[in-house]
């Protein structure tokens, strides 16, 4: 069944954006702020194959994690009232976008390059698409990931803000999205 039919206010709200932005760290307190479960497609796939993403690049390749990655979120897209964080490059697959868009409320996390740059360090090394990568490369796939991410239902800029502070911004613009489209 398409969630589409779903009301508004039970439908998942799932966050997209750049390795990093802050997905998994917004997404948790926006569940708890809304009493909704949290799902890290990350953490799940790392459970499944019960090693860190790293490892499941190396062991078993991209190809491996990204098809993994698509059936998860195809599966969780589908439930209602989850609060979901999809890995950087998952929207870059067409059947993702395709699944996120249709069943869900996608939120774009957008940072600038600038204050991106300055969380490379904390950032290196359990991201494997980083490595072996110069910051000229890591740059340009910086802006080649940000046609994708253009599809979604709101763009928050994430800049010169705390978690807290973004989480607070998107629990309140959902409050008022579902005051107008669905009315109490
Ligand atoms: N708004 C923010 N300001 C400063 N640091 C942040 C912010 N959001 C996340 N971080 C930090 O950036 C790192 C990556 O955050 P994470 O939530 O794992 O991002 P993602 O899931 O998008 O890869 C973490 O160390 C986190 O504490
Ligand atoms: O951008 C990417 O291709 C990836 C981003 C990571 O998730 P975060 O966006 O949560 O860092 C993780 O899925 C994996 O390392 C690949
Ligand atoms: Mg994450």
């Amino acid at each position: 069944m398409r969630l589409r039919e779903v009301p508004v206010r039970q439908q998942s709200i799932v966050l997209i954006g750049f390795m990093g932005v802050g997905k998994t760290t917004i997404g948790t307190l926006v569940a708890q702020k809304l009493y909704r479960s949290f799902v890290d497609i990350d953490e799940e796939i790392e459970k499944e194959f019960g090693m860190p993403t790293t490892d499941i690049f190396k062991v078993h390749g991209e190809t491996v994690f990204r098809e993994h990655e698509k059936k998860l979120i195809q599966f969780y897209c589908e439930q209602k009232l989850k609060i979901i964080s999809i890995g950087g490059g998952a929207f870059m697959q067409p059947e993702v976008r395709e699944a996120c868009l249709a069943n869900c409320t996608v939120f774009y996390l957008d940072v600038s390059w600038e204050q991106w740059k300055e969380r490379l360090d904390i950032l290196i090394d359990s991201r494997p698409i980083l490595q072996n990568r110069d910051l000229d490369e890591i740059e340009k796939l910086f802006y080649e990931r940000q046609g994708a991410y253009s599809l979604n239902h709101s763009t928050l800029s994430v800049n010169d803000q705390s978690p807290e502070q973004i989480a607070d911004h998107i629990v309140e613009s959902l409050k008022l999205a579902w005051d107008i489209y669905e009315p109490q």
